[in-house]
This record gives C-alpha cells, sequence and structure tokens, in this order.
C-alpha cells in the first residue's frame, strides 16, 4: 500500500507502508544514524511522540527478539527505513521486523531514499509530520498534524507504580522519565538495589526510600515544559549523589539555574565522539537528543566534564564539591559503544563514599 510522510511545511515523501498500515502517526522527525540496534530505538522511550527515520539502509536482518527491548514496547511513533529484511536471522530465532512492528500496532513507511530525507531534516531543521496512508483525506492529515501535543510526554511513559530490583549493594532510586533498561542494568550489574518510581514523586516521598543516591532518568519531550518536575531534580543535587542521564542531565541544568534550547535536528545515533576534560580521552558515545543545556549561568558551581567533539555543546557537568555528575549521551549505550561504562563506575564510588561519610 502506498504510504506517505508530510511535514509541516508540505513537503512530502512518499514510499510503501509496513506494519499496521491502517494506523495514521504524527509526530517530530528525527534521524538516527546508527547501523544495528533498530529494536532497542524504538523500545527508547525518549522517542514517544516521534517518528524515527533509520539511516542505516538495510534494517531487520536479525529481526527483533526479547532480549534486545529498552522497555516493555516500541514507543516511537512510527519508523522509516530504505528497505527491510522480510525473513531475518538469528540464532535465537527471531521475529521479523514487519510482524514485530504490525504486533505493536506501529506504522513504518519502506523505500524512501533515506539519505535525501536526512539531508532535506539536516537543512530544514525537526519538524512536525504526519505518516499515513497516500489516499487518507487532507483534512484527516491536517487533524493529526494539529493534534500533537509533546509537552506532557513523560507523563505518558512513566512507570505507573514504584518497582524494586534487590541486589546486596547501595540502594539507588532511579526517577523514571522514560528510563532504558540498559540503565537499571548497569547499576544492576555493579550490585546496587534499583527503585524505579514515578517521575511525580515528591521530595518527602523520595526521602522515605532512604536512597544511597539517586539516578534521574533519560525521557522524552523539551525539558523546558517540566518546570513542575524541578522541585525534586533540586532535592535530589541537593541532598544525595545524583547522576543525571540526558534527560535527567537537562533537568539538573534547569534546576541550577541553566536554560536549554532546541538543537536544529539533534544528535541520535551511535558513533558521536566526546571529549572527557577529566580523562584527556575522547569517547566514541549513542547519543539521542534534541535540545541541549546552555551551562554557563551554573559554572560557579560545576565544571564541564564532557564536551561534544562534532558542535562543542555541553555533554555532561560535574558540580565542584558535590556528587552530582550529568551526562547528556548514554552510558548506558544500548544501543551503542560500551566506552563510557566507567561513568557508572564512578556513581557507584560517589553512593559509597555518601554512604560511608553517613555512617562514619
Ligand atoms: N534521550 C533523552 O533523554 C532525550 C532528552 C530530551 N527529550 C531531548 O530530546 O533532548
Amino acid at each position: 500500500m502506498k504510504g506517505l510522510l508530510r511535514f509541516a511545511d508540505g513537503t512530502q515523501f512518499e514510499g510503501t507502508l509496513i506494519g499496521d498500515t491502517e494506523k495514521i502517526a504524527a509526530g517530530e522527525v528525527v534521524f538516527n544514524t546508527a547501523m544495528t540496534g533498530y529494536q532497542e530505538i524504538l523500545t527508547d522511550p525518549s522517542y514517544y511522540g516521534q517518528i524515527v527515520v533509520l539511516t542505516y539502509p538495510l534494517i531487520g536482518n536479525y529481526g527483533t527478539f526479547a532480549e534486545a527491548a529498552e522497555s516493555l514496547f516500541p514507543w516511537a511513533e512510527a519508523v522509516i527505513v530504505k528497505d527491510y529484511a522480510r525473513i531475518p536471522s538469528h540464532f535465537g530465532g527471531a521475529e521479523s521486523f514487519d510482524s514485530y512492528l504490525k504486533r505493536y500496532h506501529k506504522v513504518g513507511l519502506a523505500g524512501v531514499d533515506t539519505r535525501e530525507l536526512t539531508l532535506y531534516i539536516r537543512s530544514a531543521g525537526t519538524q512536525h509530520a504526519v505518516l499515513a496512508s497516500a489516499d487518507t483525506p487532507a483534512s484527516v492529515l491536517e487533524e493529526a498534524m494539529a493534534a500533537i501535543d509533546l509537552s506532557k510526554s513523560v507523563y505518558a511513559v512513566t512507570t505507573p507504580e514504584p518497582y524494586h530490583v534487590e541486589h546486596e549493594g547501595p540502594h539507588v532510586v532511579v526517577i523514571d522519565y522514560g528510563a532504558k533498561n540498559s540503565i537499571m542494568e548497569q547499576l544492576g550489574v555493579r550490585g546496587m538495589s534499583v527503585t524505579v518510581v514515578p517521575c511525580t514523586i515528591t521530595p518527602t516521598e523520595l526521602d522515605g526510600y532512604h536512597p544511597d543516591g539517586v539516578v534521574l532518568s533519560n525521557g522524552p519531550g523539551d525539558p523546558s515544559l517540566f518546570t513542575d518536575l524541578l522541585p525534586t531534580v533540586k532535592h535530589c543535587v541537593d541532598h544525595y549523589p545524583t547522576l543525571g542521564i540526558c534527560l535527567g542531565h537537562q533537568l539538573i541544568g534547569l534546576a541550577e539555574g541553566a536554560h536549554t534550547y532546541p538543537l536544529k535536528f539533534g544528535h541520535h545515533g551511535a558513533n558521536h565522539p566526546l571529549m572527557d576534560h577529566k580523562t584527556g580521552k575522547v569517547l566514541i558515545t549513542s547519543q539521542n537528543h534534541g535540545y541541549a543545556v546552555e551551562a554557563a549561568p551554573l559554572l560557579d558551581r560545576y565544571q564541564i566534564r564532557l564536551t561534544n567533539l562534532h558542535d562543542q555543546t555541553v555533554e555532561g557537568f560535574q558540580h565542584r564539591e558535590k556528587p552530582v555528575l550529568t551526562v547528556q549521551h548514554h552510558p548506558e549505550a544500548g544501543p551503542g559503544p560500551w566506552d563510557s561504562h566507567y561513568l557508572f563506575d564512578e556513581f557507584l564510588t560517589m553512593v559509597r563514599e555518601g554512604r560511608e561519610a553517613q555512617h562514619a
């Protein structure tokens, strides 16, 4: 069935619909340049409300399977590919890309020149668009476009109830703005007990868990719209060893007096180079963000820890005295390189030192 992607400015790309062909998808269009990891990308809750263009030209070779999921189901609104494998090959037995999309009622557009589409997004910038069957009436497309509302996205993806995974080590609370499974895994493999809580948690409720440390997770949407989350974020950085990842990093920036701004077309991929100013080493990192922090207002209290080597944007900062570390990229990877797993080791050290100081 013929399908189309129509941008807010009227620009249109055509292709063949795959997955749930009845669906009309509407959202912000972003491109991701990772060569593998399509299932992790679609199940990353930070893609809620977004139509994802995968620039690698053949998607689905190794199918889809439970272990690759970063959350319970795919959150991206829709996916766009050049070509996809009809018959996957995987030692564990795997479901095909098309069947996976159908099962989760997600629509895709295949046969698109994703290079041309990506060049268009790079020159026009991030925009809203609708993706649907080519015979959808214009009024229906307009209605779908007008209904796009990304202002409440974190509330749509956060866990409805707290849950706990016990290990022998310190107790860490993860505030879930749309947390990826790999974050909880990286804490767990270092022995940390993890309680994942809804993003609406209040400072008093958080204290009730007696955490040794707090992780503020990744998540979808424009960070500047989530002002009601900031009192808890401020409470964390003032009272607990805190690690902020992506949206968590941006919220710490906002709670500490900095501001955020939209990037022209964002960073979404698995090979972005960063400089770690503490170690003097370059890291190749997994990235997925459309906003960045303008950190100047907090530099009296924080040092820039990481800088993006493509565009020099701030990719992380660290408090000069307190145990607070933030990263704009994804040290948990999923998908992506493991170069920055050591930042979880640093967090564990911060948490242990905090606990020892408390019990001394
Ligand atoms: N992965 C994330 O946490 C993304 C953060 C934020 N929604 C952004 O796009 O910048």
